[in-house]
C-alpha cells in the first residue's frame, strides 16, 4: 500500500482572480454608499416637496438592493473546485464499496410518462458498480398500474441492456438519451456493437410500443395482467389518494428465478413502491415518499449511501457513483462530508435559454461559492448522502465512516415475507406520533423539502461537497412555458421564504452553527421573494414619475450622478461577464434578465402574499408538480425560442400590466419630447428615468408580441389582454390627477 494510502481521494482548488473580483466588490459597495447617502440627505433637505413619497420609496428600494447585493457576495467570495481520483477508489475500496440505495420519484403518469421514468430507472441501474451493492427504488405517488407495468417490463429488458452497455461502455445509460446520441454523434464503428445494438433497439422499440399503447388505453393488456401478481393489487385499488401499500421486488439476488441477466451476473435489486394513501393522512409530497423510501430500504438493502433523482433526471454519466464515494469515502475528510450534490442540468435548455431554467450562473458560481463556506445546498435530484446524516445523526468529533456491513440475512423463500413486512413501513400510520418528518429524513411541511433538509444537516455538524463535473452527472427536463416556470419559481421562493421564517433560519438558527459566509448564502435564497417590493417599485414608479416630469435620480451633469452610473454599469459589465464564464451567449443573458424581472414581479410576489396567508392560517402548501411533457405546437415554438404564455394567469395579468404601463408612459414622454420645445431637456435632468423606463419597454418585446402581434395559440389570452390594458390604463390616469 505505501504511500498511495495517504493520497487524498479527491482535492480542492481555489477559483481564480479572487483579489480582481473582491477589489471590483469593494469599489462597488462604495458606489452603493454614495448612493445611500445621495438618497438620506436628499431627503433631509426639506426644500424640495415634489415627489417626497416617491423618494422615500427610491430610499427604501436602494437601501433593500444594496443589503441584497451584499448577502450575493458571500457566493462569490471564495469559489472552490472540487476533483475526484476515481482511480485511487478503486485501488483501495473495489472489494469493500459500500451499497447504494437509489430513490427514484414520480408522482403522476399524465406528466411525468413512465417511458420517461423507466428510461431514468435504467439508466441507474446501469451505474458503472458492483450490481450486488445497488438497489433501485421507485416511488409511485401516482400508485399508478402503468408505471408498474412499464417498471416491470423495465425490469426484464434490464437484462438486455445492463450486458449491452457494460460491455460497450456506452454513455449515456438512459436507453433513450443513448439512441438519441448515436443519431448525431455517428453510430458505433465495431461490427459486433452494431450487430447487438440493431438487436437491442428492436427490443426496446417492442417494448416502449407495449408501454405507449397501454399509456394510450389507460389499460395494461391482460396477458400481462395474468403473467404478475403484483397487479392484483389494483382490485382492491380505489384511487390515486385512496389505497394500500403497494410494494414489489421485481429483482433480487436472492431470487433465485429472477435475478440474473442474460449473461448470468447479478442485476441490481429493483423494488415499486406505491406508499399506502389516505384521504385522511396528509401525505407531504415528495418528502414523505422518500421518507417511506429510507424505511422500505433500510429493511431491503439497507444502503450505507443514498442517491435521490426525481424521474426526469437521468444519469448521463455511468461514473457519478464512484465520484461521490471519492468524497464521502476520504480517510481524512471524507467523515465530516454529509452529502454530494451535483448541479441540476437541463436536456431540453434551448440555445439561448428563453426561460432562464440552467440557472446558470447558480450552478457555476454560487453553488462553488457555498461550496467555500461548508458546502451547497441540497436542491433534491442529484444528490448522494449518507444514510446516517440523512436520517438525523449529528455530527461528532469522534464520528468515523465505517462501511463495514453485515451480509443481509434473508434466504430466498423469506423474499415475499421481506416484501409483506417492508409493506408496514410505507403505510400511512407508521409515522403517527415519530420524529419523521421532523428529526428523522426529510422535514415536513416545506415546499421545498430538500433545501431546509439540507440545512438542518449542515446544522447538525456535517459538511456538503459540490461536484460540478465537465461530462454532465445528471440530465432532467425543465419547464417549457412561461406559466409553468413562474409556477415553480412561486413554489421555490415560497418554499424558501418560509425556511427564513422557520425553526431551521438560516438567520438565527443558522447562527454559530454553519459558517457567517453560508448563513449569508442561504439568505440570498431565502430572501428571493421579499425581492418582488423593491422590484415593483423601481418598474412602476420610476416611470410615472417620468410622465409627470418629477426627477427621482439626479441629473447627468451632478457629480452624484456618478455614483449611479458606476452602478449601473458595473454591475451589467460584470453579470454580463459572468454569464460567458459560465458559456451562456449575449441573448441568453438578455433573455435571464427578463426572467429575473419577471420572476421577481410575479412568482415572487405571490410567494410572498401565500407565505403571509398561511402564517395567519389561511392557506396550505401545495406541490404543483411541474409537467414534463409539451403540446407538439407549444413545443415547436419552444425549439424556436418564441415565448409560451397561453393560458390567463394573475401572473401573467401583472406582467402584461406593468409592460403596458411603462409602454405608455415612455411613449407619452416621447410624445412630449416631440412637440414640445423643451422636451429634449427633460431628458438631460431624468435621464435615468428614461433609460429605466426605455429598458422595461426593450425587454418586454415578447410580451408586446404576445398581446398585439402573435396570432398562435401561445399568445396572451385574449382575456388577459383586456385586463392588463383596463388596469393600466387605470392607474396611469388616476395617477395623472393624484
Ligand atoms: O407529491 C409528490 C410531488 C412530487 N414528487 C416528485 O418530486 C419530484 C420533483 O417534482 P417536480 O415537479 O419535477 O419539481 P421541480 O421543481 O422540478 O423539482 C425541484 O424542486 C423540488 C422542491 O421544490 C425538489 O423536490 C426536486 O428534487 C427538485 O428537482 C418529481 O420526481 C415528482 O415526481 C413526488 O414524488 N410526490
Ligand atoms: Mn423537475
Amino acid at each position: 500500500m505505501g504511500s498511495l494510502e495517504y493520497s487524498p481521494l479527491f482535492e480542492t482548488k481555489r477559483g481564480r482572480g479572487r483579489i480582481i473580483y473582491r477589489s471590483f466588490a469593494i469599489s462597488l459597495f462604495v458606489a452603493i454608499c454614495f448612493i445611500w447617502f445621495y438618497r438620506f440627505s436628499h431627503i433631509l433637505d426639506t426644500k424640495f416637496e415634489d415627489g417626497k413619497w416617491a423618494w422615500l420609496g427610491m430610499f427604501g428600494a436602494e437601501l433593500w438592493f444594496g443589503f441584497y447585493w451584499i448577502l450575493t457576495q458571500a457566493l462569490r467570495w471564495t469559489l472552490v473546485f472540487r476533483q475526484p481520483f476515481v482511480n485511487r477508489l478503486s485501488q483501495r475500496y473495489e472489494k469493500r464499496l459500500p451499497g447504494v440505495d437509489i430513490f427514484v420519484c414520480t408522482a403522476d403518469p399524465d406528466i411525468e410518462p413512465p417511458m420517461m421514468v423507466i428510461n431514468t430507472v435504467l439508466s441507474v441501474m446501469a451505474y458503472d458498480y458492483p450490481t450486488e451493492k445497488l438497489s433501485v427504488y421507485l416511488s409511485d405517488d401516482g400508485g399508478s398500474e402503468i408505471t408498474f407495468y412499464a417498471l416491470l417490463e423495465a425490469s426484464n429488458f434490464a437484462k438486455h441492456w445492463l450486458p449491452f452497455s457494460k460491455r460497450f461502455k456506452v454513455e449515456p445509460r438512459s436507453p433513450a438519451a443513448y439512441f438519441k446520441s448515436i443519431l448525431s454523434s455517428g453510430y458505433p464503428t465495431d461490427p459486433l456493437q452494431l450487430k447487438e445494438l440493431a438487436a437491442i433497439k428492436k427490443l426496446y422499440d417492442e417494448m416502449e410500443k407495449r408501454i405507449e399503447d397501454a399509456t394510450k388505453l389507460g389499460e395494461v393488456p391482460k396477458e400481462a395482467r395474468l403473467k404478475h401478481k403484483g397487479f392484483s393489487y389494483w382490485d382492491s385499488y380505489f384511487s390515486r389518494r385512496d389505497h394500500d401499500t403497494i410494494l414489489q421486488i421485481l429483482l433480487h439476488k436472492k431470487d433465485p428465478h429472477n435475478s440474473k441477466d442474460i449473461d448470468g451476473c447479478v442485476l441490481p435489486t429493483l423494488v415499486y413502491v406505491a406508499r399506502e394513501k389516505r384521504p385522511q393522512y396528509f401525505h407531504n409530497f415528495k418528502a414523505g415518499a422518500m421518507n417511506s423510501l429510507l424505511r422500505v430500504s433500510s429493511h431491503i438493502s439497507n444502503g450505507k449511501i443514498i442517491l435521490n433523482v426525481d424521474c426526469d433526471m437521468y444519469s448521463n454519466n455511468s461514473q457519478s457513483v464512484r465520484d461521490s464515494l471519492c468524497f464521502l469515502m476520504d480517510e481524512e475528510k471524507g467523515h465530516e462530508i454529509a452529502f454530494v450534490q451535483f448541479p441540476q442540468i437541463f436536456e431540453n435548455a434551448t440555445k439561448n435559454d428563453l426561460y432562464g431554467c440552467c440557472l446558470l450562473s447558480i450552478s457555476e458560481v454560487e453553488f462553488h461559492g457555498a461550496d467555500g463556506f461548508g458546502g451547497p445546498l441540497y436542491i433534491g435530484s442529484g444528490c448522494f448522502h449518507k444514510r446516517e446524516s440523512l436520517c438525523g445523526m449529528k455530527f461528532t468529533d469522534q464520528y468515523r465512516n465505517d462501511w463495514n456491513s453485515e451480509d443481509d440475512q434473508f434466504k430466498e423463500a423469506f423474499l415475499h415475507e421481506l416484501e409483506e413486512q417492508s409493506k408496514t413501513l410505507a403505510s400511512c400510520n407508521y409515522e403517527e406520533n415519530t420524529s419523521w418528518g421532523k428529526e428523522i429524513g426529510l422535514k415536513y411541511g416545506c415546499p421545498v423539502e430538500d433545501v431546509i433538509t439540507g440545512l438542518s444537516i449542515q446544522c447538525k455538524g456535517w459538511k456538503s461537497v459540490y461536484y460540478n463535473p465537465s461530462r454532465k452527472a445528471f440530465l432532467g427536463l425543465a419547464p417549457t412555458t412561461l406559466p409553468q416556470t413562474l409556477v415553480q419559481h412561486k413554489r421555490w421562493s415560497e418554499g424558501d421564504l418560509q425556511i427564513l421564517l422557520s425553526k431551521y433560519s438560516p438567520a438565527w438558527y443558522g447562527f454559530g452553527k454553519i459558517s457567517l459566509g453560508l448563513q449569508m448564502g442561504y439568505c440570498v435564497y431565502c430572501l428571493w421573494a421579499p425581492n418582488c417590493l423593491a422590484t415593483l417599485y423601481y418598474s412602476i414608479i420610476p416611470s410615472l414619475y417620468l410622465r409627470k416630469g418629477i426627477p427621482l435620480f439626479p441629473k447627468m451633469s451632478s457629480p452624484w450622478f456618478i455614483p449611479f452610473a458606476y452602478v449601473i454599469v458595473g454591475e451589467t459589465t460584470y453579470s454580463l461577464l459572468e454569464f460567458f464564464f459560465c458559456w451562456g451567449t449575449f441573448q441568453g443573458w438578455w433573455n435571464e434578465l427578463r426572467i429575473w424581472l419577471y420572476k421577481r414581479t410575479s412568482s415572487y410576489l405571490f410567494a410572498c402574499i401565500d407565505t403571509i396567508l398561511k402564517l395567519f392560517g389561511f392557506s396550505d402548501s401545495t406541490f404543483i408538480i411541474t409537467t414534463k411533457v409539451t403540446a407538439e405546437d407549444a413545443s415547436k415554438r419552444y425549439e424556436k425560442e418564441i415565448m409560451e404564455f397561453g393560458v390567463s394567469s394573475p401572473m401573467l395579468t401583472i406582467l402584461a400590466t406593468l409592460a403596458l404601463l411603462n409602454l405608455f408612459c415612455s411613449l407619452s414622454v416621447l410624445k412630449d419630447a416631440v412637440i414640445w420645445k423643451g422636451g429634449l431637456e427633460a431628458f438631460e435632468t431624468m435621464v435615468l428615468q428614461v433609460l429605466l423606463s426605455g429598458f422595461l419597454v426593450l425587454i418586454n418585446f415578447p410580451l408586446y408580441q404576445g398581446l398585439f402581434l402573435r396570432k398562435d395559440n401561445g399568445r396572451l389570452p385574449i382575456s388577459v389582454s383586456i385586463k392588463s390594458i383596463v388596469l393600466s390604463l387605470s392607474v396611469l390616469i388616476s395617477f395623472s390627477f393624484a
